[in-house]
């Protein structure tokens, strides 16, 4: 069985399964980064020339490929949830650990690396999050096997609660 980290952009995936896959020792697989490496540019370039329906394609690619695995842990892109396809394929050998933060928390972690591109157009900087966080919550929720607020902890704090509580469930 995957463990699969979902949730909102600056919510912790990245991080949290960084140090989860040390912990647990674990294979870690991030989809966002395996794009990168497909593509040989990082998601804003692969977003500006070949624009965000080319990006959906290839994150559903490497989903196909990294669904398959078991044992892993896999760090989500934000927008993974947005296709069924994606999260029917990730669950049917995964438990879904879904990271949330307040949107307060998000604007703060987000504004400190600027670098993720823009998902809508003609929206600042908080009213696009704003927008986005709220249209989605609902697919993040219905996605959810366990849920997993980061705001107030540390990275390692959440990985040791996310640890225990995966014991209790013995999804471990
Ligand atoms: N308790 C926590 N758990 C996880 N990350 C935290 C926590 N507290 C602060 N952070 C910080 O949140 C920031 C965003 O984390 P990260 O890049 O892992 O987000 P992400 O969910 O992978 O975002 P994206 O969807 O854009 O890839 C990092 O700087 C991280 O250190
Ligand atoms: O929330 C999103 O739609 C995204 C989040 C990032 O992880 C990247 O996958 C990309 O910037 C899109
Ligand atoms: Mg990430």
């Amino acid at each position: 069985m995957n463990i699969v980290l979902m949730g909102y952009r600056g919510t912790g995936k990245s991080v949290v399964g960084k140090i989860l896959s040390k912990q647990l020792k674990r294979p870690l697989f991030s989809i966002d980064r395996m794009i990168m490496e497909d593509a040989g540019c990082d998601i804003s370039d692969i977003v500006e020339q070949c624009g965000w329906p080319r990006f959906r394609e290839m994150e559903a690619d490497v989903v196909s490929r990294v669904a398959v695995r078991d044992g892993c842990i896999i760090d989500c892109g934000g927008g993974v949830v947005l296709n069924p396809d994606n999260v029917e394929l990730l669950k049917r050998n995964g438990k879904v650990v879904l990271l949330d933060a307040s949107l307060e928390v998000i604007l703060e972690r987000l504004q400190r690396g600027r670098d993720r591109p823009p998902l809508t157009e003609g929206l600042s900087f908080e009213e696009e999050q704003k927008k986005v966080y709220e249209e989605r919550a609902p697919l993040y929720s219905a996605v959810a096997d366990m849920v997993c607020d980061t705001s107030r902890a540390r990275p390692g704090q959440t990985v040791q609660q996310i640890i225990e509580r995966m014991h209790n469930y013995g999804w471990i």
